[in-house]
């Protein structure tokens, strides 16, 4: 079944809402250079950490200078995984072994060199990234290339970018990802989710659907 996450919660009851919908990621965004609604102190996303149930992954969303850095946010946050932005894969291996906790390399889609990710990160997210190489852009990409790299990569693939409980469905149906990993798409407000929005992206994302060969 495609794993579901959902990302730039700041909220304990917007954290609730996802659990409850059945998410199997939820994500903190602590620590990115770039004005967003969604970012956290670091004390705040470990305050909501503590509060993930067993079973639900936590994932600090961050783009920190160094891979030193990144582990240093890392051990003071403790989530499962940490999510980075605007990495070479160099830099994610180097993080990667810094750190106890799970590393997931926010990429962009149209990015020539995705392979070169596949070992040293435990998945990708394959995002819509802004000229930062930031996230949560709102924005879809072509998800026909998406299906190739899911289909070419032997590491899981988490698709984001512009998701909503809308489209999600078909994203799924044509991209085939491990997962999919929605933020503003399910706001109501800026860092503030709208629950119905969040259960019905859930509800869509993993609806059994039959498969064509
Ligand atoms: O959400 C943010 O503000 C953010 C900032 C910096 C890096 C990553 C960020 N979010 C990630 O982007 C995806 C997609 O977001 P959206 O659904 O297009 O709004 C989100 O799930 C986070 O993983």
């Amino acid at each position: 079944m495609t794993r579901t996450k959902i990302c730039g919660l700041t909220r304990e009851d917007d954290l609730d809402a996802a659990v409850a919908a059945g998410a199997d990621m939820v994500g903190f965004v602590c620590g990115v250079p770039i004005e967003t609604p969604r970012e956290l102190a670091p004390d705040r996303a470990a305050t909501l950490g503590e509060r993930v149930p067993e079973g639900v992954t936590s994932v600090l969303v961050t783009m920190p200078e160094t891979p030193e850095a990144g582990a240093a946010l890392a051990e003071r946050v403790d989530p499962d995984a940490i999510q980075v932005h605007d990495y070479s894969p160099d830099e994610v291996a180097a993080l990667a072994d810094r750190t106890d906790a799970r590393v997931l390399a926010g990429v962009d889609a149209a990015d020539d060199d995705l392979e070169q990710y596949a070992n040293p990160a435990d998945a990708l997210v394959l995002d819509s990234t802004d000229e930062q190489g930031a996230g949560g852009t709102g924005e879809t990409h072509d998800w026909e290339r998406a299906r190739a790299v899911v289909a070419d990569l032997d590491v899981p693939v988490l698709l984001a970018g512009g998701l909503t409980p809308e489209n999600v469905a078909e994203a799924v149906r044509t991209v085939e990802p491990f997962g999919v990993d929605v933020s503003s798409g399910t706001e109501r407000a800026g860092g503030v989710k709208d629950h119905a929005a969040i259960q019905q992206f859930v509800e869509r994302a993993t609806a059994p659907r039959t498969v064509t060969t």
